[in-house]
């Protein structure tokens, strides 16, 4: 095993992107050794948020702030951190990311451990186990916007966590700045004393001194022992094509030195260390394990010989919706599967199962944290890899009890049994419910509640989130629990626009409830295409089996025969529309002496008939599949 540090920076990003070396921290003195940092000196803290109120940015400031990193001469504070596309047109990042920079305060240099978390729901977790590593958060709040509800929840992880959070109004320099009202709304909210609060603009670098200063000054150093066994909580991997699995680890006590054993409380692995990390640091350790499983998130490591007590288990990843995953052209399976495989070593968090439809093929189901997890993984096969895919609607994991009380969980709709059957033995279905909570200026109050009683929402109640004087900017925060199938479809973005884009929206697992649910099952020609099924509940059964015909009816081209499509849940039909059959002579209407239109024609058709797939006797093309579950 490599132990891999910089005395100066530590950068860890993916392995596509840049990783800044040692050279790169002009202000810092060469001479200075690891060793050198003692845990008094040492400060690791994490940088909490909604998305878009400016992490990203103040960390690219710090950083180039302790000349971690070079200012850009452009003037133009483009982002160091890179973004994926769909990142970047969501304005969030998914993954999070690490770097260690020292600045000179008190006399002393400090080593400044910044541990990036990210700033959306779907990743909850991973901020709930970078903040395991720090000792304290900087609680940065836009000075335009407000407390939002990601604010909030990550606000109180970081508490129940005991850090110490210093508040940051960020983004002063904005007209629409308010920084007095803004400031009055975090005491309000979040307990803390007005007095705390720092004023910057991360854009500018306005006030940002200040913050260095405050991390050392207010974060308490980690409190660890050089003389204990060696205790290491790995607390993020990531995949480096050259150097396999990378794990991020940070020292809670005692020296790692060279060439000492460690060993994994989990795995019970062993490694050598080939470098030295001290109490209180902040490391990646590289050893040659190819698969990302094998670094276990909240694990521990000791030397060999000097066993631990393992840290308090962290929970696992839950993977919350699942979709199938089918190559466009059928013969390219082999070449998904290999990206998504290789893309898996990048991203642990998706969980991977064969999948066979006798309408799409064979393809791939996958278990995400949440439905932007799946847009960013979906958006790298297709960048990354190249992968021409169509993605079945996604599904929550659904829980089945029998009547001899065992319990089964659901991913995939086809599994779900049809209650019509003699033989059924499930007493009940339960699906997984979250607590939603949503912010929303007090106008859009009437919508909010509107959207959330038509997703089933209960328990719904509601405060105003304490403002200043004037009454026009009234905010209300609205909680309620909520079917996670209801809002993973098109929740968010309904959310966004009937609230001009104002309404902030957060969750966290509620566990399961019971649920009137049935299989609703798509039939072309009296044949049921698999792919389609979906799982509804009972009182929207109508409205999804009519939308989804009519959208079926309008996809599916037309056959040499008169083609019925249903809705039917159990045998029952729901919803029912008829595709008349078409004329024998597809290049009819295409006149003579137009040769080469003819031929252009008749070529498509032959390209189109090699994706052709035959559901009973309908010949549906795949691309079909993919006009039909695009959202
Ligand atoms: N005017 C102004 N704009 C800022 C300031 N800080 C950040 N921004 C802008 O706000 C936008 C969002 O900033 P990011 O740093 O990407 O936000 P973020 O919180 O890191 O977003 P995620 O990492 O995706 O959660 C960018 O367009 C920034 O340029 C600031 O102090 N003033």
């Amino acid at each position: 095993m490599n132990i891999l540090w910089r005395n100066t920076c530590l950068r860890v990003l993916r392995p596509n992107v840049r990783v800044f070396s040692f050279s790169a921290c002009s202000n810092a003195p060469r001479s200075l050794r690891m060793e050198e940092f003692t845990p008094d000196v040492i400060r690791n803290f994490s940088i909490i948020a909604h998305i878009d109120h400016g992490k990203s940015t103040l960390a690219d400031r710090l950083l180039e702030l302790t000349g971690t990193i070079k200012k850009k001469e452009s003037g133009k504070n483009e982002q160091v951190l890179d973004k994926l596309k769909v990142e970047r047109e969501r304005g969030i990042t998914g993954k999070a990311q690490t770097a260690s920079m020292v600045h000179v305060a008190n006399g002393k240099p400090h080593l400044l451990n910044l541990i990036d978390t990210p700033g959306h729901v779907d990743f909850a977790w991973e901020v709930s186990r970078s903040l395991a590593a720090c000792q304290g958060a900087l609680l940065l709040v836009d000075a335009s916007q407000g407390v939002q509800a990601q604010s909030i929840s990550v606000f109180h992880v970081a508490q129940e966590r005991g850090l110490t959070i210093i508040p940051v109004l960020n983004k002063i320099d904005l007209p629409a700045a308010q920084p007095e009202l803004i400031a009055s709304q975090m005491t309000a909210t979040f307990g803390i004393n007005p007095e705390d609060i720092l004023a910057i603009s991360a854009k500018t670098g306005k006030g940002v001194e200040a913050v260095l200063q405050a991390i050392i000054d207010r974060i308490p150093a980690p409190q660890c022992k050089d003389d204990a066994p060696v205790k290491a909580f790995l607390f993020d991997s990531l995949y480096d094509r050259y150097r396999g699995v990378i794990s991020l680890v940070n020292i809670q006590d005692g020296i790692l030195r060279k060439g000492d054993k460690i060993a994994s409380c989990h795995t019970r692995k062993k490694e050598e260390a080939t470098d030295i990390l001290c109490p209180g640091q902040v490391g990646y350790i590289a050893c040659n394990m190819k698969e990302s499983s094998e670094a276990h998130i909240g694990d521990t490591l000791h030397r060999v010989g000097e066993p631990v007590p393992p840290m308090p288990g962290f929970k696992p990843s839950k993977a919350m919706v699942y979709a199938g995953i089918f190559p466009i052209d059928t013969s390219d399976f082999p070449k998904l599967e290999e990206s998504i495989k290789r893309l898996t070593l990048t991203d642990r968090s998706v969980t991977v199962t064969r999948e066979s439809s006798s309408a799409l093929g064979q393809g791939c189901r996958l278990g995400f944290l949440g439905t932007l997890h799946m847009d960013v993984f979906r958006q790298r096969l297709e960048d990354e890899y190249d992968a021409n895919i169509i993605i079945t609607a996604p599904t929550v994991p659904y829980k089945l009890v029998y009547k001899d009380g065992k319990e089964k969980f659901i991913s995939n709709p086809t599994d779900f049994p049809d209650f019509n059957e003699s033989s059924i033995r499930v007493t009940e279905v339960q699906e997984p419910v979250v607590k939603a909570s949503i912010i929303v200026p007090e106008e859009y109050f009437g919508d909010m509640m509107e959207l959330c009683y038509s997703r089933r929402a209960e328990e719904l109640d509601h405060r105003y989130l304490s403002s200043g004087p004037d009454a026009s900017s009234s905010r209300i925060i609205l909680t309620c629990v909520i079917p996670l199938s209801e809002i993973v479809t098109d929740f968010f973005d309904q959310l966004k626009g009937r609230s001009s884009g104002f309404a902030s929206f957060d969750y966290e697992d509620a566990g399961y409830q019971k649920s009137d649910l049935r299989k609703m099952v798509f039939l072309l020609n009296g044949k049921p295409v698999d792919a389609l099924a979906l799982i509804v509940h009972r009182s929207a059964q109508d409205t999804v089996g009519k939308s989804w015909v009519k959208k079926l009816h309008k996809v599916i081209p037309r056959q040499l025969f008169e083609v019925p499509i249903q809705a039917v849940i159990g045998k029952q039909v729901i919803s029912r529309e008829t595709l008349p059959a078409n004329r024998a002579d597809v290049t009819a209407g295409l006149y003579g002496g137009h040769y080469e239109r003819k031929l252009k024609h008749l070529n498509n058709q032959k390209e189109g008939k090699k994706r052709l797939k035959r559901i009973g006797t309908v010949d549906l093309p795949q691309e079909a599949f993919f006009d039909i579950l695009k959202r």
